[in-house]
Protein backbone atom coordinates (compact mmCIF):
# COMPACT_ATOMS: atom_id res chain seq x y z
CA UNK A 1 0.00 0.00 0.00
CA UNK A 2 1.54 3.07 -0.87
CA UNK A 3 0.66 6.94 2.03
CA UNK A 4 1.19 10.34 1.05
CA UNK A 5 4.64 11.55 1.56
CA UNK A 6 5.40 12.69 5.31
CA UNK A 7 6.50 16.25 5.53
CA UNK A 8 9.57 16.63 8.35
CA UNK A 9 8.75 20.11 8.79
CA UNK A 10 12.76 20.37 8.18
CA UNK A 11 12.26 22.18 4.89
CA UNK A 12 9.29 24.09 5.26
CA UNK A 13 9.75 28.00 4.04
CA UNK A 14 9.31 30.83 5.95
CA UNK A 15 6.30 33.22 4.40
CA UNK A 16 6.50 35.95 7.20
CA UNK A 17 4.36 38.76 6.55
CA UNK A 18 2.11 36.82 3.64
CA UNK A 19 -1.66 37.12 4.16
CA UNK A 20 -3.57 34.25 4.25
CA UNK A 21 -7.20 34.58 3.69
CA UNK A 22 -9.30 31.48 5.28
CA UNK A 23 -12.40 31.25 3.95
CA UNK A 24 -14.77 28.28 6.31
CA UNK A 25 -17.91 26.88 5.44
CA UNK A 26 -19.82 26.17 9.05
CA UNK A 27 -22.09 23.58 7.75
CA UNK A 28 -21.04 20.69 10.39
CA UNK A 29 -19.37 22.87 13.71
CA UNK A 30 -17.41 19.95 14.82
CA UNK A 31 -15.68 19.54 11.85
CA UNK A 32 -15.52 23.33 11.24
CA UNK A 33 -13.60 23.36 14.68
CA UNK A 34 -10.60 20.68 13.47
CA UNK A 35 -10.07 22.18 9.89
CA UNK A 36 -10.03 26.04 11.38
CA UNK A 37 -7.59 25.09 13.89
CA UNK A 38 -4.92 22.81 11.61
CA UNK A 39 -5.14 25.50 9.24
CA UNK A 40 -4.42 28.31 11.35
CA UNK A 41 -1.74 26.20 13.02
CA UNK A 42 -0.29 25.70 9.54
CA UNK A 43 -0.35 29.48 8.53
CA UNK A 44 1.13 30.68 12.13
CA UNK A 45 3.69 28.00 11.79
CA UNK A 46 5.35 29.91 8.27
CA UNK A 47 5.02 33.21 9.91
CA UNK A 48 1.88 34.25 8.10
CA UNK A 49 -1.05 36.14 8.96
CA UNK A 50 -4.43 34.24 8.59
CA UNK A 51 -7.79 36.32 8.30
CA UNK A 52 -10.93 34.21 9.07
CA UNK A 53 -14.11 34.55 6.88
CA UNK A 54 -17.13 32.39 7.56
CA UNK A 55 -19.94 30.73 5.50
CA UNK A 56 -22.70 28.79 5.81
CA UNK A 57 -21.67 25.71 3.37
CA UNK A 58 -19.27 24.60 0.92
CA UNK A 59 -21.20 26.44 -2.06
CA UNK A 60 -20.76 29.79 -0.46
CA UNK A 61 -17.15 29.80 -0.55
CA UNK A 62 -15.86 30.33 -3.90
CA UNK A 63 -18.15 33.36 -4.25
CA UNK A 64 -17.22 34.43 -1.09
CA UNK A 65 -13.21 34.21 -1.55
CA UNK A 66 -13.89 36.28 -5.24
CA UNK A 67 -15.68 38.76 -3.48
CA UNK A 68 -12.89 39.51 -0.36
CA UNK A 69 -10.17 39.03 -3.37
CA UNK A 70 -11.43 41.76 -5.60
CA UNK A 71 -12.24 44.06 -1.59
CA UNK A 72 -8.77 43.59 -0.49
CA UNK A 73 -7.38 44.39 -4.05
CA UNK A 74 -8.75 47.55 -3.79
CA UNK A 75 -7.94 48.54 -0.40
CA UNK A 76 -4.60 47.63 -1.80
CA UNK A 77 -4.69 44.85 1.10
CA UNK A 78 -4.35 41.77 -1.13
CA UNK A 79 -4.23 38.08 0.12
CA UNK A 80 -1.24 36.32 -1.18
CA UNK A 81 -2.89 32.55 -0.97
CA UNK A 82 -6.70 31.41 0.05
CA UNK A 83 -7.64 28.38 1.89
CA UNK A 84 -10.82 26.73 1.89
CA UNK A 85 -12.16 24.76 4.43
CA UNK A 86 -15.64 22.89 4.64
CA UNK A 87 -16.68 19.35 4.66
CA UNK A 88 -20.10 17.71 2.37
CA UNK A 89 -21.18 14.06 3.57
CA UNK A 90 -22.99 12.40 0.92
CA UNK A 91 -27.01 12.10 1.54
CA UNK A 92 -30.12 10.67 0.68
CA UNK A 93 -30.32 12.38 -2.44
CA UNK A 94 -27.94 13.87 -5.81
CA UNK A 95 -27.03 17.27 -3.77
CA UNK A 96 -23.91 15.93 -2.65
CA UNK A 97 -22.52 16.18 -6.09
CA UNK A 98 -23.24 19.59 -6.48
CA UNK A 99 -21.93 20.91 -3.60
CA UNK A 100 -18.95 18.73 -3.23
CA UNK A 101 -18.43 19.06 -7.51
CA UNK A 102 -19.29 22.70 -8.01
CA UNK A 103 -17.48 24.14 -4.77
CA UNK A 104 -14.42 22.32 -5.88
CA UNK A 105 -14.37 23.28 -9.73
CA UNK A 106 -15.08 27.25 -9.11
CA UNK A 107 -12.27 27.09 -6.73
CA UNK A 108 -10.13 25.32 -9.28
CA UNK A 109 -11.11 28.41 -11.61
CA UNK A 110 -10.42 31.00 -9.38
CA UNK A 111 -7.02 30.00 -8.35
CA UNK A 112 -6.00 29.24 -11.98
CA UNK A 113 -7.29 32.15 -13.38
CA UNK A 114 -5.97 34.58 -10.92
CA UNK A 115 -2.67 32.23 -10.48
CA UNK A 116 -3.36 32.39 -6.90
CA UNK A 117 -1.83 29.65 -4.33
CA UNK A 118 -5.05 28.21 -2.88
CA UNK A 119 -5.66 24.93 -0.77
CA UNK A 120 -8.64 22.68 -0.86
CA UNK A 121 -9.64 21.65 1.98
CA UNK A 122 -13.37 20.69 2.01
CA UNK A 123 -13.49 17.18 2.71
CA UNK A 124 -16.01 15.11 0.51
CA UNK A 125 -16.91 12.16 2.56
CA UNK A 126 -19.44 9.47 2.85
CA UNK A 127 -20.01 9.21 6.66
CA UNK A 128 -19.39 11.61 9.27
CA UNK A 129 -16.42 9.10 10.65
CA UNK A 130 -14.89 10.02 7.76
CA UNK A 131 -14.83 13.42 8.29
CA UNK A 132 -13.89 13.56 11.88
CA UNK A 133 -10.59 10.89 10.91
CA UNK A 134 -9.64 13.58 8.08
CA UNK A 135 -10.52 16.80 9.90
CA UNK A 136 -8.57 15.82 13.65
CA UNK A 137 -5.35 17.88 13.96
CA UNK A 138 -4.19 14.40 15.73
CA UNK A 139 -5.17 12.24 13.01
CA UNK A 140 -5.13 13.33 8.99
CA UNK A 141 -5.24 17.16 9.80
CA UNK A 142 -6.84 17.47 6.08
CA UNK A 143 -7.19 21.59 7.08
CA UNK A 144 -3.50 21.82 8.21
CA UNK A 145 -2.58 20.05 4.85
CA UNK A 146 -4.53 22.45 2.67
CA UNK A 147 -2.76 25.53 4.35
CA UNK A 148 0.50 23.97 3.86
CA UNK A 149 -0.44 23.39 -0.04
CA UNK A 150 -1.49 27.10 -0.23
CA UNK A 151 1.56 28.19 1.28
CA UNK A 152 3.54 25.74 -1.13
CA UNK A 153 2.77 27.26 -3.95
CA UNK A 154 3.06 30.58 -2.40
CA UNK A 155 6.56 29.54 -1.58
CA UNK A 156 7.21 28.65 -4.85
CA UNK A 157 5.42 31.79 -6.68
CA UNK A 158 7.93 33.86 -4.42
CA UNK A 159 10.86 32.27 -5.42
CA UNK A 160 9.91 32.60 -9.39
CA UNK A 161 9.97 36.08 -8.66
CA UNK A 162 12.77 36.70 -7.42
CA UNK A 163 14.39 34.50 -10.15
CA UNK A 164 15.16 32.10 -8.35
CA UNK A 165 15.16 28.08 -9.55
CA UNK A 166 13.56 26.70 -5.92
CA UNK A 167 11.13 24.01 -6.27
CA UNK A 168 9.96 23.98 -3.25
CA UNK A 169 8.45 20.52 -1.84
CA UNK A 170 8.29 21.79 1.91
CA UNK A 171 4.68 21.98 2.49
CA UNK A 172 3.48 18.47 1.28
CA UNK A 173 0.10 16.77 2.51
CA UNK A 174 0.69 14.59 5.13
CA UNK A 175 -0.79 11.77 6.95
CA UNK A 176 0.33 10.66 10.87
CA UNK A 177 0.56 6.96 11.46
CA UNK A 178 -2.11 5.49 12.71
CA UNK A 179 -1.89 5.44 16.54
N1 LIG B 1 -25.11 19.54 2.34
C1 LIG B 1 -24.03 20.32 2.55
C2 LIG B 1 -24.07 21.67 2.22
N2 LIG B 1 -25.15 22.20 1.64
C3 LIG B 1 -25.42 23.61 1.62
C4 LIG B 1 -24.78 24.35 0.48
O1 LIG B 1 -23.38 24.46 0.63
C5 LIG B 1 -25.34 25.76 0.41
O2 LIG B 1 -25.09 26.42 1.63
C6 LIG B 1 -26.82 25.80 0.12
O3 LIG B 1 -27.11 25.04 -1.02
C7 LIG B 1 -27.27 27.26 -0.12
O4 LIG B 1 -26.56 27.83 -1.19
N3 LIG B 1 -22.99 22.45 2.47
C8 LIG B 1 -21.86 21.93 3.05
O5 LIG B 1 -20.88 22.66 3.29
N4 LIG B 1 -21.83 20.60 3.38
C9 LIG B 1 -22.88 19.79 3.14
O6 LIG B 1 -22.80 18.56 3.45
C1 LIG C 1 -24.26 17.10 0.60
C2 LIG C 1 -25.64 17.46 0.83
O1 LIG C 1 -26.10 18.45 0.34
C3 LIG C 1 -26.42 16.54 1.64
O2 LIG C 1 -26.09 16.65 2.99
C4 LIG C 1 -27.89 16.76 1.41
O3 LIG C 1 -28.54 15.67 1.90
P1 LIG C 1 -29.75 15.03 1.08
O4 LIG C 1 -29.18 14.52 -0.21
O5 LIG C 1 -30.19 13.91 1.99
O6 LIG C 1 -30.76 16.09 0.92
Amino acid sequence: MVTPRRDSGADRPQLTGARVLVVEARYYDDIADELLAGATAAIEAAGAEAVVVTVPGALEIPQTVAILLEAAARARKPYDAVVALGCVIRGETGHYDIVAGESARALMDLSVMLRLPLGNGILTVETEAQAQARARVAEMNKGGGAAEAALSVLALRRAEEAGRQDRTIGFTPRRLEAQ
